[in-house]
C-alpha cells in the first residue's frame, strides 16, 4: 500500500488580507485533524507566530524575511521533516507565507523537497475584498499569484457593499478562471475544502488544477527566473519586471517597549500614520488604570484600524511589540515617534485616556 503523504498547503495573500485569521479558524475547526504550521513573518518580531501559538499541534516559525528568498531549500526542508516525522502524527501542514511572499517560490521549494512523506497540497490565496482594487493598482504581481491559486478566499466580505463585491468577484473570475472563489468573513471557510483534496486524476478537466512541477519548470524557462535557488535579495533584476518580488519595495520596522504606552500619544500616532505605512500588527501594553491586565492586539491594514482586547497570559511578559510594514517609510522617524508614545513619567489619573483606543476596540 502506498504510504500516506501529508499535504502541504501554502496560505498566501497580501499584507493584512486575513491569512492568520483564516489559519486560526482552521486550527479551531480542524475536527480530529492535526495541523502542523510553518509561519513566515516578514518583520523581525514574529507577531503571526505569536498569534497562532497555543492552538496548534506543531509549529515552526521562520521570522524576519521572506521564505521565498531563502538561499537554499534546506531550511524549509528541515522544518517540513520535523513536522512530517511520524511521532508528530500530523495530518496536514499549512505554510502561512508572509504577506509579501512569492507563493510560486514556496511551491517550487515544496515540489523540490525530497521528503517522501509530504506532497504539495495546493495554494490558497486570500484576498482582502475591501483593499483588492488598491492593492492590485500598486502590486500587479498579485494577478500572477491569483493565476496559480487552487482556491481563492475572498475575505472581509463584510467590508464591501454588493456592487463592490460583485466587481471583485468578476475580476477574480477573469484573473483566476475556473478556480473556486470562496467568500468569507474572518476567514471562516470549511476546513474540508482545504484538507480533503481529490487526487489529480479525479479532477474534472478545466476545473481546479494544481500547479505541477512541469508548469513551474516551464514558467522558469519562459521567465528565466530562479530565485528559489539563489539569493536574489528579493529583486531578481535578471528576471522579467513582472517577477519583481513584492517585498523588494517594502521595509519593516520592529518596535519593543517594556514601559506601558500612553494611549493618547499612541492614538495620535496611529490616527496620523504616514503615507506608505500600510500594515501595523502587534500587541500593546497600555498599563492604564483598569487596563493593566488587558493585552491589546492591534491591526492596521491600509485605513483600517482595530484593537482586540484579551487578558494577558499568566506567564506572559507585558510588553508592547509592534511590526510596521510599508513602502518608502522612514524607519528612524517611526521608531522615534513610537519611543515618544511610551508612558515614561507617571501621570495623574486620566480616566478618559483610553477612549481613543476603545473606539477601535473589539472583543
Ligand atoms: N472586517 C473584517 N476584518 C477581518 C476579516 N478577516 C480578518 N480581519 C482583520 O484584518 C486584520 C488582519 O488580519 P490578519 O489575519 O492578521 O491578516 P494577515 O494576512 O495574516 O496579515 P499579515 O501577516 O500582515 O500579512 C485583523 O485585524 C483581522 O481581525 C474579515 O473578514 N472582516
Amino acid at each position: 500500500m502506498a504510504k500516506r503523504q501529508i499535504p502541504v498547503i501554502v496560505l498566501a495573500g497580501f499584507l493584512g488580507s486575513g491569512k492568520t485569521t483564516l489559519l486560526n479558524h482552521l486550527l479551531g475547526h480542524s475536527g480530529g485533524s492535526r495541523i502542523g504550521v510553518v509561519v513566515n513573518d516578514f518583520g523581525s518580531i514574529e507577531i503571526d507566530a505569536m498569534s497562532v501559538a497555543g492552538q496548534v499541534d506543531s509549529m515552526v516559525s521562520l521570522g524576519n524575511g521572506c521564505l521565498c528568498c531563502a538561499v537554499d531549500t534546506s531550511e524549509l526542508d528541515g522544518f517540513l521533516d520535523k513536522l512530517a516525522r511520524p511521532a508528530a502524527r500530523i495530518d496536514v501542514i499549512v505554510i502561512e507565507a508572509s504577506g509579501l511572499a512569492e507563493p510560486q517560490e514556496l511551491i517550487r521549494m515544496i515540489l523540490a523537497s525530497d521528503n517522501e512523506s509530504i506532497v504539495y497540497g495546493g495554494l490558497v490565496e486570500v484576498v482582502d475584498a475591501a483593499e483588492f482594487a488598491r492593492t492590485r493598482d500598486r502590486h500587479p504581481e498579485i494577478d500572477r499569484h491569483l493565476a496559480i491559486a487552487d482556491l481563492v478566499v475572498l475575505n472581509k466580505a463584510d467590508r464591501v457593499g454588493e456592487e463592490d463585491r460583485r466587481a471583485v468577484l468578476d475580476e477574480l473570475a477573469r484573473l483566476a478562471p475556473g478556480r473556486p472563489v470562496l467568500e468569507a468573513v474572518h476567514g471562516r471557510v470549511d476546513p474540508e475544502l482545504l484538507f480533503d483534496r481529490k487526487p489529480r486524476e479525479q479532477e474534472t478537466p478545466g476545473a481546479v488544477r494544481q500547479l505541477s512541477f512541469e508548469d513551474l519548470v516551464r514558467d522558469e524557462a519562459e521567465h528565466g527566473h530562479g530565485c528559489g535557488t539563489h539569493d536574489c535579495g528579493g529583486d531578481c533584476a535578471g528576471g522579467s519586471p513582472g517577477h519583481r518580488h513584492l517585498h523588494a519595495a517594502y521595509d519593516s520596522v520592529a518596535f519593543t517597549a517594556a514601559e506601558p504606552m500612553d494611549p493618547r500619544r499612541l492614538m495620535d500616532f496611529l490616527d496620523n500614520r504616514p503615507e506608505g505605512l500600510y500594515r501595523i500588527k502587534g500587541f500593546v501594553h497600555f498599563g492604564a488604570d483598569g487596563h493593566r491586565r488587558t493585552r491589546y492586539a492591534v491591526h492596521a491594514v491600509g485605513d483600517f484600524l482595530r484593537f482586540y482586547a484579551a487578558p494577558w497570559g499568566r506567564a506572559e511578559e507585558r510588553l508592547t511589540q509592534l511590526v510596521l510594514i510599508g513602502t518608502g517609510i522612514d524607519a528612524d522617524a517611526l521608531r522615534t515617534a513610537l519611543e515618544g508614545c511610551r508612558r515614561v513619567e507617571p501621570r495623574d489619573a486620566d480616566e478618559n485616556a483610553m477612549w481613543g483606543v476603545l473606539r477601535y476596540a473589539q472583543g
